[in-house]
């Protein structure tokens, strides 16, 4: 098995030495497992890369790949930043008591209110994304009377080898300012004249699950030749460059991901290079992990239920979950691997595919897997699914949310509760105009 999961001696998956069918049978399924020292290890591999390397830097966490009040908790902990792109995820820093001032807000539609949340709880920096945005930020401003730092959000041409739907950083984006046709210098122009605002930066990101670092290093060669000339126009410096996130991680034996550690030496590499040949002084770089700090840190336990054989073309092997609590697979083709979690080692394999238990033909969580054979109630370990799995979960069919589960120093504590039936409909009303006469009509 390469994923980072033991095996005890009973066959049974352990996440941070806690049997996996403990958990199953004290949590219920479908549940996330967490291992939180990988989490601190791989927050590290980042903050501790930039420290050794003395460069100042900020390790922003984005919180969409795994929002939750015990994550950002973590965050803290490890004296990371938080990115976040709403309102619910800056509520969930708040409650969780992250220091505002590391909190950065990004967006493509920031909403007024959104921006006055940003504003009044005086959180570090609004990520600006369109001039839209740059008009509701300085009436905000002059409301409150506050002052801002800001990054300005540019995309700068670069095709990132990842999903269509994950790439950010080409010209064709919903994203940010466009380098290269004149709006990125329109947007800093606009926003060094308003007094209550200051620009800090630069922000990109070219994309998400990259697993090269030459597209890193083009977008701040290509950063590197607009502050140049802003620098000769506009005295303008960048002090703070933040290069996103995007770095990629293992989901299947295929993929072959860099240490964590490599992504930072070339972009800090990149930027040395490039402020010497601009004579330009060293910002202070900041980045934004999401993926690349939960991702793998995570799994998934199912519960296997009915089996449908197809002979000569496919057996269909069916979860408690599905696009529910993984929608990955259904929106990009993502890739899983997977065990059976009470039986790794089991003989007898077999090809089989993992469906989900949606009403969708395109709920399936695996296509073409080798299992031991598996009978009903097997345990089924989904692994790598720490980043965007819980975050991106839904209520199709009205499937209850998963549970999350932390594990650390050989203890597991429940960090999200599953949800009941009742919280589900808690917001439902019941319908009451022209009830009294329908009702009559219809019998
Ligand atoms: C602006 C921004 N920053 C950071 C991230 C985090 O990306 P990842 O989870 O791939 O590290 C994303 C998502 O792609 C993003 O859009
Ligand atoms: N949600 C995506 C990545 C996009 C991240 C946000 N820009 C995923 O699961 O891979």
């Amino acid at each position: 098995m390469f994923h980072p999961f033991d095996v005890s001696d009973n066959g049974h998956l352990t996440i941070g030495g806690i049997d996996s069918v403990y958990l199953a049978n004290k949590y219920g399924t479908p549940l996330f497992v967490y291992d939180v020292n990988r989490i601190r290890n791989n927050a590290r591999a980042f903050v501790d890369t930039f420290r050794e390397l003395g460069v100042r830097a900020q390790v922003a966490y984005a919180s969409k790949a795994f929002s939750s009040i015990a994550m950002i908790q973590i965050a803290k902990q490890e004296n990371l930043s938080l990115d976040v792109v709403s309102q619910g995820e800056l509520y969930t820093a708040l409650k969780a008591e992250f220091p505002v001032e590391r909190i950065h807000m990004h967006g493509n539609n920031k909403s007024r209110e959104e921006i006055s949340m940003a504003v009044k709880n005086h959180i570090g920096c609004i990520v600006v994304d369109n001039f839209h945005e740059i008009d509701l930020l300085e009436q905000t401003l002059i409301d409150y009377n506050q002052r801002m730092n800001v990054l300005i959000r540019v995309t700068p041409g670069i095709e990132a080898h990842t999903h269509d739907y994950i790439l950010t950083g080409n010209e064709d984006s919903k994203f940010g300012f466009d380098l290269s046709n004149g709006q990125a210098e329109e947007a800093l122009q606009r926003l060094l004249k308003i007094d209550s605002i200051h620009v800090m930066g630069l922000h990109c990101h070219i994309g998400s699950q990259i697993f090269e670092t030459n597209g890193f290093t083009m977008a701040v060669e290509r950063l590197f030749q607009k502050l140049k000339d802003w620098k000769d126009r506009y005295q303008f410096e960048s002090e703070v460059l933040n290069l996103g996130g995007g770095f990629g991680i293992r989901y299947t034996k295929e993929d072959d991901p860099l240490p964590l550690s490599h992504y930072v030496k070339a972009l800090v590499n990149t930027v040395e290079e490039s402020t010497q040949s601009c004579y330009m002084s060293f910002p202070e770089i900041w980045i934004e992990p999401g993926r690349s700090i939960v991702g793998d840190a995570g799994l998934t336990i199912y519960k296997l239920g009915a089996v449908k054989d197809i002979p000569n073309v496919r057996k269909y092997v069916s979860v408690d979950g599905g696009m529910t609590d993984n929608i990955r697979p259904a929106l990009y083709q993502a890739k899983y691997e997977a065990v059976i979690a009470n039986n790794v080692y089991g003989a007898h394999k077999e090809e089989v595919s993992i469906a989900g238990k949606c009403c969708e033909s395109g709920d399936m969580l695996i296509l073409d897997i080798e299992l031991p054979k598996v009978e009903e109630n097997d345990l089924l370990a989904v692994f790598s699914t720490g980043a965007y799995g819980y975050s991106m979960s839904n209520h199709y069919n009205r499937f209850p949310k998963a549970a999350v589960v932390f594990i650390e120093n050989g203890q597991d504590q429940l960090v999200i509760k599953r949800e009941s039936f009742e919280d589900m409909v808690q917001n439902d009303l019941s319908y009451e105009l022209g009830g009294k006469n329908n009702e009559a009509s219809s019998n």
